[in-house]
């Protein structure tokens, strides 16, 4: 364990020692990528991905994109589980569906909560970033290596640079969007991204945030060799809007996706459309994706080219549980999900 470094400068001026912030020092990007690499097969797997997103994204194949799994992982064994069941599910499915499991390592919290497997993997509150960035990387790896591509929410601006090279699509959450700093890493992003409309449901900040990733910019970061560093970025031409509701608002019915998409005509940014089916369209009860997710792919097949894509919440066991000293395994410990008979039941009646 690194031993913690205290800062003195900057805090000096605080009453006690014990208000003072603490460091603990990392390891940079390139040390834990060499550590935990990724072998040429998947370095070329995962580009094969991103352009299968791509593809469906800027209309060159009529698939449906769907990033699903659990809302969070906490349980590298129940994932692998997961996706071990996924990618057979995906194989038989590929004709009609790109697949991407959400391995979602950190968790954006409205106050505060478990942040997520990289934050605090042993979940007891203390936090260890440096053993969750190795299990974290480490999982990443083992579930690239069943042939599945991966999705995450890239929240610390610093995380992609140690993870990023082994996800095909990203998310810009809520309550993230509308943050320069997001949208600054966006811009160097390699992978498509989609940007979650606001909490409240309003559509114009994930628009302006296209705008802005769409962008080059400079901005003060980290080099991969941990020093910081001016960061300068090309843009990210492989954006789009995620319709995840807000404020116990749905917005997945014909009008708001059409209402959406007008918007982002006159925003003059891409219209394709990936609609989550969780969250406040499914006012956090999990089995209403099912009803969300067959509506959507119906006004899909009736005719609407914009609609390219679905997330849903999904794990081994259906709805949520506390966090505790005995936990149901392959249930989710932050927002509801389907389960697994629930989720290929689905998937094949898509
Ligand atoms: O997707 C998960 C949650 O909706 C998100 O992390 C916010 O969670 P919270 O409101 O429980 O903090
Ligand atoms: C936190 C998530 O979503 P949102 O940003 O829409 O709340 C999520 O998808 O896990």
């Amino acid at each position: 364990m690194n031993m913690p470094l205290r800062t003195d400068a900057l805090y000096a001026a605080s009453a006690s020692t014990s208000q003072h912030r603490q460091e603990t020092v990392l390891p940079t990007a390139t040390e834990l990528r060499a550590q935990f690499p990724a072998e040429q097969h998947l370095v070329r797997a995962i580009a094969g991905y991103r352009d299968q997103v791509r593809g469906i994204l800027h209309g060159e194949d009529q698939r449906t994109l769907i990033v699903m799994g659990p809302c969070s992982i906490h349980d590298e064994q129940a994932a692998l589980d997961y996706a071990t069941r996924l990618k057979a599910l995906s194989d038989q499915v590929s004709d009609r569906f790109l697949i991407v499991m959400r391995a979602y390592l950190e968790k954006p919290r409205t106050t505060v909560g478990w942040k997520g497997l990289l934050y605090d993997p042993e979940r007891n509150g203390r936090g260890d970033l440096k053993l969750g960035l190795e299990r974290s990387r480490k999982l990443l790896l083992a579930l690239s290596e069943l042939g599945l591509p991966l999705a995450t929410e890239a929240l610390s601006p610093f995380v992609m640079d140690y993870l990023g090279d082994l996800i095909s699509w990203t998310a810009i959450g809520a309550r993230t969007t509308e943050s320069q700093i997001h949208r600054e890493m966006v811009s160097g992003l390699p992978m498509p991204t989609g940007f979650k409309n606001g909490t409240d449901g309003g559509i114009g900040v994930a628009t302006n945030a296209m705008k802005s990733a769409a962008h080059p910019h400079h901005h003060m970061g980290m080099s991969s060799q941990g020093a910081p560093a001016m960061i300068s970025t090309p843009g990210n031409p492989d954006t789009h809007l995620v319709l995840r509701g807000g404020r116990g608002v749905t917005n997945y019915d014909e009008v708001s996706i059409a209402k959406a998409i007008a918007e982002l005509e006159k925003a003059g940014v891409s219209t394709s459309v990936m609609v989550d089916c969780s969250h406040d369209n499914a006012c956090k009860q999990a089995e209403r994706q099912l009803e969300i997710a067959r509506e959507v792919m119906a006004q899909k097949r009736h005719g609407n080219r914009r609609i390219k894509g679905l997330m849903l919440e999904s794990f081994l066991e259906p709805g949520r549980q506390d966090d505790g000293a005995s936990l149901r395994y392959g249930c989710s410990i932050t927002d509801p999900c389907l389960g697994w008979s629930q989720t290929e039941a689905l998937i094949r009646s898509l």
